[in-house]
């Protein structure tokens, strides 16, 4: 479904800046594949080049060099055409659920925002759809007409993530979705997305510098490091045994909640 092919990016500048950017690659040579109803996981630090990879496979980034192909069209062709014709399969989540969404409009306006784009709906069936995937992730119909500021972090979360599945999407790519979320609101929204991933079947690149995320949610996880995938494995679980460095600063990042546990983690 996604072929990522060697991709390669380095941001530019102008003057000593461009001379800068040039120094450091942030992504360099990376390659994945993603198959339907899988959910690939895209762990690493801060700063590993995730959230731009992220950008580049949903086509708001050219890399500097590399392909990307989804469902048979390579986003960047001359004219931009692959992207115009995969746009309503490739949908995004991104970690602050506040700055993506107009503080202004209701949860229904804002949810409707891609059927007005892409379905020709009555007002009577557009409310009658915004309800129902109000519903789909757990909140009230009645809830569409509330504003942003009338949630809460993991409510608006729930919103965003309605109006990611609205058009019923191939890929919607996760950039840090639970980040900003409460331990309790954090788990809520990862049951939810996996209940959507199997009864919608939607495939997942799920960006995340959180181990116990990928182990709960992802079907095979890649590791990256530097601009680099430098780790993948098809079993989430054994991430904490994993030997490679760059996985051990991963774990070692994160402590069990008891004290006693600590020792024993890995
Ligand atoms: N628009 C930009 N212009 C210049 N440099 C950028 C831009 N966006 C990201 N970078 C740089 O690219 C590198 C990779 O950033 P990116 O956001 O892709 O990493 P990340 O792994 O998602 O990190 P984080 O988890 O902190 O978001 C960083 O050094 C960052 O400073």
């Amino acid at each position: 479904m996604l072929q990522v092919h060697q991709v390669s990016h380095s941001y530019g500048g102008s003057g000593w800046r461009k001379s800068k950017a040039a120094a450091g690659k942030v992504l360099d040579n990376v390659s994945f594949d993603l198959e339907p109803g899988c959910c690939l996981g895209l762990l690493g630090t801060s700063g590993a080049g995730k959230s731009t990879l992220g950008k580049i496979v949903l086509g708001l980034q050219k890399p500097a060099s590399g392909q990307v192909t989804f469902e048979g069209f390579e986003l960047y062709t001359k004219g931009r055409q692959g992207i115009r014709k995969v746009r309503r399969d490739l949908q995004a989540v991104f970690q602050d659920c506040y700055s993506a969404v107009n503080p202004l409009m209701t949860a229904d306006h804002i949810i409707g925002e891609p059927l007005r784009n892409y379905e020709r709906l009555s007002p009577a069936e557009l409310k009658r759809r915004t309800g129902e995937l109000l519903e789909q992730v757990g909140l009230a119909a009645e809830d569409g007409s509330k504003r942003p500021s009338q949630f809460s972090g993991g409510q608006l979360q729930r919103v965003n993530i309605a109006r990611a599945i609205a058009l019923k999407p191939k890929l919607i790519v996760l950039d840090e979705p639970i980040s900003s979320l409460d331990m309790v609101h954090q788990t809520l929204i990862l049951d939810l997305l996996s209940e959507l991933k199997d009864s919608i079947g939607l495939s997942y690149l799920f960006i995340t510098h959180d181990i116990q995320a990928v182990m709960t949610i992802c079907d095979r996880v890649a590791v990256m490091d530097k601009g680099q995938i430098v780790y993948h494995t098809d079993s989430p679980s054994s991430l904490p045994s994993a030997e490679h460095e760059a996985v051990q600063r991963l774990v070692s990042a994160v402590l069990p909640q008891h004290p006693s546990l600590r020792t024993s983690w890995v």
